[in-house]
């Protein structure tokens, strides 16, 4: 057995998990911690960006005490990490001076929607890849110094930082010797010019947001520092490696080559195709992002966010306690005899890719008198597949590329109905990971290329093994006929905005 190995910090919205990876990129041990999600107001979407911090020093020590591992044996750290959710914190006393506003939360909206009124849709978009939309960080970070006393005043004498959660736990792990991003994470905030690697002063300006609490945007394969204090037992490991999470999986799916996609079923489901190395604007709403930088090359990313997919599955488990557990909607789908005629739109914060609809709301269409607890599940688990169709179809159209299999993982790719489904209904091949921890292996990979604990891409190709794949098996005009239903659904959704029109 291998007696040095590469650590992930996998920090994603409902837990965090330390993951520990042999050169053949197998899990040896892992420990997972949940943390509280704060909803303030409706629509609103909190975290503790200190309950995160201990968690995260929490499964790290969980993960050496239950392998027996030790801080000298790991060679490397990998972050990565639930993307554009924002902190900003004193620089002096490491407190943050409000919760962490999440990737999710639409609190921002009206920020959002005066950019927009202002005429900067197309200066952001060109700039920075992406639409105006309160799910990035600019906004959140607007919204933080407008609603703390004297924040733009420190902000602007530099006693405040900001960082998305992997700047945040380099910072941390570091005892605060770096202040760093990574381009893909930077490339999430609304604030970051893609094709020229910097804060763009243009934006900033129209945010008043002071360049002062920025981190340096960095490639996302290197030592960025080391560990100081106690979470490695006094041990100076490099941290090596940081990827937003969708990246991560980008990366760890080895989906290398221009046209290769992925999708990630986790809280939300983030479909995401390598477009190589050159920034490919979208014609139909998708977002142009870094996929990663390493080698002195960077390489770029269509991605089309969906708010709500596994999260839909915890509002069946925690709201509605229709399941007491997250793969009892797998049973509750096969034992359902409706003829998928009830549809679950989830707009729970808006919807994501391709409508952009912040002010959209969930809504439920096709009920009877004999629709049971079973389709009501097995219609939440359907709009899974029905989103990331919605997706595909755009990413297709905007490309001209065919996708001729998707590559899945995620926690909710777990779920062996979801993927038939997915593949019926996209009548394409769906192939699952064969660890579906793809995320943290991304980081770990990137981590490690860095220390030299692998050589170069070729040595990691290696490591590659798929599991399952699902066929489609659905006739295709049922398909077809199954899509427009959904399609109904989601434009009956967003004709429903009472809440905005009062
Ligand atoms: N068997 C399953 N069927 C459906 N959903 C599942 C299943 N297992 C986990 N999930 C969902 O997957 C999500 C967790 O996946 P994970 O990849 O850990 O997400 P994140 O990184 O966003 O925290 C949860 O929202 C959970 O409801
Ligand atoms: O926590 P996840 O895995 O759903 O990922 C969240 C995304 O990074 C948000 O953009």
């Amino acid at each position: 057995m291998s007696s040095e190995y590469i650590m992930a910090i996998d920090e994603g919205t409902t837990s965090t998990r330390a993951i520990i990876f042999d050169q053949k990129g197998t899990k040896i041990a892992d420990a997972q911690r949940e943390f509280t999600q704060h909803f303030p107001e409706p629509g609103w979407v909190e975290h503790d960006a200190n309950e995160i911090w201990n968690a995260v020093q929490s499964t790290i020590a969980s993960v050496f005490i239950e392998s027996g591992i030790k801080p000298t044996q790991i060679k490397g750290i990998g972050i990565t990490n639930q993307r554009e959710t924002t902190v900003i914190w004193d620089k002096k006393t490491g407190l943050p001076i409000y919760n962490a506003i999440v990737w999710q939360s639409r609190q921002t909206s009206d920020i959002a929607a005066k950019l927009e009124k202002d005429g900067y849709g197309k200066m952001i978009h060109e700039k920075t890849g992406l639409l105006i939309d309160p799910y990035f960080s600019a906004t959140k970070i607007r919204w933080i110094l407008d609603h703390v006393d004297g924040a733009q005043e420190r902000a602007e004498k530099g006693d405040l930082l900001f960082g998305t959660i992997d700047t945040w736990l380099l910072w941390k792990l570091s005892g605060g010797a770096a202040h760093v991003t990574d381009y893909s994470n930077a490339s999430r905030t609304m604030l970051f010019n893609i094709h020229e690697l910097k804060w763009d002063d243009d934006i900033l300006k129209a945010l008043n947001i002071p360049k002062a609490m920025l981190p340096e945007a960095r490639p996302n394969s290197e030592v960025y520092a080391t560990t100081k204090g106690y979470h490695f037992y006094g041990s100076e490991v490099p941290i090596a490696g940081m990827i937003g999470d969708q990246q991560a999986a980008l990366f760890g799916q080895m989906a290398f080559e221009p046209g290769m996609v992925k999708n990630t079923y986790g809280t939300g489901a983030f479909i995401v195709m390598n477009t190589g190395e050159k920034p490919q604007l979208s014609d139909n709403n998708l977002l142009t992002t870094i996929g990663y930088g390493i080698n002195g090359k960077v390489y770029y990313a269509l991605e089309g966010s969906i708010f709500v997919a596994g999260s839909a599955i915890q509002w069946l488990r925690d709201a509605m306690h229709l399941v007491d557990s997250a793969p009892e909607s797998e049973e509750a789908a096969l034992a359902s005899n409706d003829d998928d005629e009830v549809y679950v739109v989830p707009a729970f914060t808006g919807l994501g890719a391709p409508y952009w609809d912040a002010d959209a709301r969930g809504a439920v269409f096709g009920l009877t008198r004999g629709t049971t607890r079973d389709d009501f599940i097995k219609a939440t688990l359907q709009s899974l597949a029905y989103q990331s169709r919605d997706v595909l179809e755009t990413m297709k159209r905007d490309t001209g590329i065919a996708i001729p299999t998707l590559k899945v993982d995620g926690g909710a790719a777990n779920n062996r109905y979801l993927m038939q489904f997915q593949a019926d209904i996209l009548q394409t091949p769906v192939q699952r990971a064969s660890d579906l921890e793809t995320t943290a292996l991304g980081a770990a990979f990137l981590a490690g290329l860095a220390v030299g604990y692998w050589d170069n891409l070729d040595d990691i190709k290696k490591q590659y093994a798929t599991g399952a794949t699902f066929d489609p098996e659905m006739d295709p005009k049922r398909a077809d006929y199954l899509y427009e239903g959904w399609k109904d659904a989601v434009s009956a959704t967003r004709k429903f905005k009472h809440k905005v029109r009062n």
